[in-house]
């Protein structure tokens, strides 16, 4: 089974006329935003917002109506991959480097759900190295700051040069083995100088479309 596209297809279901979606980045996300081109060009009429410039162009490609938010008053609906989903919904996301844009919308969106293959599903969150959008300048002194609250960072490269994301900064790919208290990470992260955001999306996510037990199951938020 292709996991992705199933689970990416599956989240169409929660996509009604007339609304405002969020377009999730990353290869689930791509089935989702996929399948949303081919209801559009059938005659649904929805606007759709992206996470990334890649969403973007695949959306134009699909000719998937964007608009911009100072068209909007809202998000209906956001649907976005993951890195980890563990049992309260608690994400780790930005392993494309669309962290920043992912949550600014997924806060704005009245519904936001997530499509993770059964990879994703973890007991606690943190195998998956952090990903840490960071401005370049003070880039030293920032990852002595991270390494203090006990991360170990990777400068994300591409290509042999740092990974730019969309926002012109860049990621640092932080190890913090086990992640307890993911609500207290993602603030103390936060408030460091030179730290624009943090993949970690801690209760956002209204439900999860996963596979449990070789089942497709969507999992709500208690
Ligand atoms: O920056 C990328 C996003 O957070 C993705 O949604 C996440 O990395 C999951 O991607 P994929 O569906 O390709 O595993």
């Amino acid at each position: 089974m292709n996991e992705k596209k199933v689970i990416g297809e599956k989240a169409l279901e929660y996509v009604k006329d007339g609304m405002v979606v969020g377009l999730g980045t990353g290869s689930t996300a791509y089935y989702f935003t996929s399948k949303l081109g081919e209801l559009v060009q059938q005659g649904l009429n929805i606007k759709g917002v992206p996470t990334s410039k890649k969403t973007e162009t695949l959306a134009n490609e699909l000719g998937i109506p964007l608009v911009s938010f100072n068209e909007i008053e809202k998000i209906d609906l956001a649907v976005d991959g993951a890195d980890e989903v563990d049992a309260d919904l608690n994400l780790i996301k930005g392993g494309g480097g669309a962290l920043l844009r992912e949550k600014i919308i997924a806060a704005s969106a009245k519904t936001f759900i997530v499509i993770a293959d059964s990879h994703k599903n973890v007991d606690t969150l943190g195998t998956f190295p952090l990903p840490v959008e960071v401005v370049p300048f003070g880039l030293e002194m920032t990852i002595k700051h991270i390494r203090d609250l006990g991360g170990k960072t990777e400068l994300r490269q591409q290509q042999g040069k740092p990974f730019l994301t969309d926002n012109g900064n860049y990621i640092l790919d932080t190890n913090f083995q086990e992640i307890k208290e993911p609500k207290e990470l993602e603030k103390k992260l936060n408030l460091i100088p030179g730290v624009v955001d943090n993949g970690l999306f801690v209760g956002m996510a209204d439900a999860v479309i996963t596979i449990i037990d070789k089942k497709l199951v969507t999992v709500f938020r208690k």
